[in-house]
């Protein structure tokens, strides 16, 4: 039987040393059984005669008891000899090839095919050492089998994780739009309604909080139905993106925010600001819009659309009793902007509610 190359030393294995104390043994044993046989033997030749007292000093009984005792031991050696190479030595053979056995290796080819035992070698030996054969080719093939589903497994596990992650990738994206769909104006790109309501509560409690200033203007396109009907309603969205480009140029502090309330309705939310600076910045726009130079067919020909602004503001002098109350305030002056004639920036009365 051959052994394979990563073969242990089989001298100093368990099996080996078991072997070798086993041929000790039989050996021993061998020896000791011819010596009784022998004694017997003469035990019983000496005990037929009468004149044993002599029997030491018999010199012919002596030399055949040597002779004997020669003759054993000689038997002794052909017979462990024998035994050694006949039945010890196969096993050894066996024990080393068996100590070898890998089932991740292929088994040896010649183990494959079913072999004559070698003449010297009983045959049952042979027939353990070709069922280990067998067990080995067994193991080998199933444990390919297995390493071949692991590694189907693993490539459809990869895959599985693949379109997981993919998935999650796609969620997020998706998840992203829903929510800033959710908080931007999607014809003007500006924050919504939702958006500025969370930012006035917020900047209206910082500014209770802070004893600081907070400006609140809400902006109206004047007229702005009239201009649907003469201009046709995408000339209508074209007009409010580009005025919300314009009050997103001119209101971009990064505190501030501006948004599309809906309609032609915006709002500008100023923390920090009062009156003042909120019409600082606000009347240029007025004139912006202005430069635009959209047609406006309800003022008559030549004229532009322009803007109306309402503007309230919070101050520790003069405290609005909450975010509501603020925008109602800008809301109302928006009224009066209106009802005065439009095109101008009202302010909210100096007694708030
Ligand atoms: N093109 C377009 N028009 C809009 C949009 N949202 C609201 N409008 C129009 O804006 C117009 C607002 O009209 P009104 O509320 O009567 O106000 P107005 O005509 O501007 O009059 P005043 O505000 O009093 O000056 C309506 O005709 C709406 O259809 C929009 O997203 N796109």
């Amino acid at each position: 039987m051959s052994t394979s190359s990563t073969r242990p030393d089989f001298r100093s294995s368990g099996a080996a040393r078991r072997l070798g104390s086993m041929r000790r043994r039989m050996a021993a044993a061998v020896l000791l059984l011819s010596l009784l046989l022998v004694a017997l033997t003469d035990a019983l030749h000496i005990a037929n005669d009468a004149q044993w007292r002599q029997l030491v000093l018999d010199r012919h009984m002596l030399s055949m008891l040597l002779r004997d005792i020669a003759l054993v031991l000689l038997l002794s050696l052909c017979l462990c000899l024998a035994l050694d190479r006949l039945l010890l030595r196969p096993l050894r053979r066996l024990a080393a090839s068996t100590e070898a056995f890998d089932p991740t290796r292929p088994p040896p080819l010649a183990e494959l095919v079913a072999a004559e035992p070698p003449a010297a070698e009983p045959a049952e030996l042979q027939q353990i050492s070709d069922s280990i054969s067998r067990v080995h080719q067994r193991l080998w093939l199933q444990l390919r089998d297995e390493q071949d589903r692991a590694a189907q497994l693993r490539a459809e596990i990869e895959r599985q994780q693949e379109a997981l992650q993919q998935a999650r990738q796609a969620l997020e994206l998706k998840s992203r739009e829903l929510g800033s769909l959710s908080r931007v104006d999607t014809l003007t790109g500006l924050p919504n309604r939702r958006e500025f309501d969370e930012a006035l509560r917020r900047e209206f409690k910082r500014a209770q909080r802070l004893r600081s200033r907070l400006a609140l203007a809400v902006l109206d396109l004047d007229h702005f139905k009239r201009f649907n009907e003469v201009h046709g309603n995408v000339a209508g969205d074209v007009a409010l993106s580009r005025f919300a480009g314009l009050l997103a140029e001119r209101v971009k502090r990064d505190t501030d925010l501006v948004a599309r309330l809906g309609g032609e309705e915006f709002v500008a939310l100023l923390p920090g600001s009062g009156i003042e600076e909120a019409v600082a910045l606000l009347e240029p726009l007025r004139e912006e819009l202005r430069v635009l130079a959209l047609p406006q067919p309800a003022l008559g020909p030549e004229r532009v659309l322009t803007i109306s602004i309402g503007l309230a503001a919070y101050s520790p002098a003069h405290p609005y009793l909450s975010p509501l109350a603020l925008l109602q305030a800008a809301d109302e002056a928006l009224y009066i902007a209106k009802h005065a004639g439009r095109d101008r920036i009202s302010l909210a009365s100096s007694k708030p509610n």
